[in-house]
């Protein structure tokens, strides 16, 4: 299937606008089983899956063209790329999550990367999403903290989650990723996710350690545009339909008010 013209950061703001709210699969290139992957996909399909990310922290398997064919061949789902570093870029993607790593003070991931990247950025033609990405503490040392090597913002303190996001709108970062890590024992408090709602008019991403409708729901009620989901799918395949029923109740709810 041939690669569509898409404008994510239109679309995602028309649905911020509409206040509709939107589901996005990670795929881990690594975790991928390609055997069963068309049957994934059609399930994705069916259950109407808005974007899938695409990334890690650390890839081994190098193999994020052939899962991007994969997806093209059988969807036309978006692919955006979530990369840990430079080196995950692939320019058969639809759009990248340009990340700056705003809650921590790792300089080589506010700016470095990205110097090393802009030219192959710049040359790809992927639609850039500049995103303020923001760890919040998880109950657990995760990957990305290790692997960034900096603290997330303690999960008790909404003003500093809000004051970080405020500042990564000021600098004109046009959306905000709130994390707590892939595999995360508690996912982003909602009240972090209000407080950081009520500051910035960009819109939201939340992910890590969602693995229910309950904790999707609470997520969406706190104002969370995207719903971020990869382990849990990974673990648990009937979860994928859990939550997108969680993002279309929220979105029927709030249809007609
Ligand atoms: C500028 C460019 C192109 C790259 C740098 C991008 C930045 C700043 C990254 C920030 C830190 C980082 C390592 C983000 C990766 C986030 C991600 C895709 C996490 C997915 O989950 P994993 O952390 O891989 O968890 P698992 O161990 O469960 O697979
Ligand atoms: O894998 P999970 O815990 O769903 O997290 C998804 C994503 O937000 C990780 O960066
Ligand atoms: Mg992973």
């Amino acid at each position: 299937m041939r690669k569509i013209n898409y404008n994510i950061k239109e679309q995602l703001l028309k649905e911020r606008a509409d206040n509709r709210r939107s589901f996005a699969v990670l795929l881990d290139p690594d975790k991928i089983d390609f055997e069963q992957f068309t049957g994934f996909l059609e399930v994705a399909v069916q259950n109407q899956v808005d974007y899938f990310f695409v990334g890690g922290s650390l890839i081994t398997e190098y193999s994020i063209d052939k899962l991007i064919a994969a997806v093209r061949q059988y969807t036309q789902i978006p692919v955006i790329l979530f990369p840990g570093s430079s080196l995950h870029i692939d320019e058969s993607a639809d759009a990248i999550l340009l990340l700056s790593l705003i809650s921590g003070r790792n300089p080589e991931l506010l700016i470095g990367q990205h110097v090393i990247a802009a030219p192959l950025i710049k040359r790809s033609g992927l639609e850039v999403l500049p995103t303020g990405y923001m760890l919040i503490e998880s109950g657990r040392l995760t990957t990305v903290s290790y692997i960034s090597n900096t603290t997330p913002i303690p999960r008790d303190k909404p003003a500093i989650a809000a004051c970080t996001a405020a500042a990564g709108e000021l600098l004109g970062l046009s959306h905000i990723f709130l994390d707590a890590g892939s595999g995360a024992i508690y996912p982003v408090p909602p009240r972090v996710i209000s407080a950081v709602r009520q500051v910035v008019a960009v819109p939201i991403l939340v992910g890590g350690g969602i693995n229910s409708y309950e904790k999707a729901s609470s997520a969406l009620e706190a104002g969370a545009d995207v719903i971020v989901v990869g382990n849990g799918i990974e673990e648990n395949a009937n979860l994928l339909p859990e939550i997108a029923s969680a993002v279309r109740a929220f979105n029927e709810r709030t249809e007609n008010v």
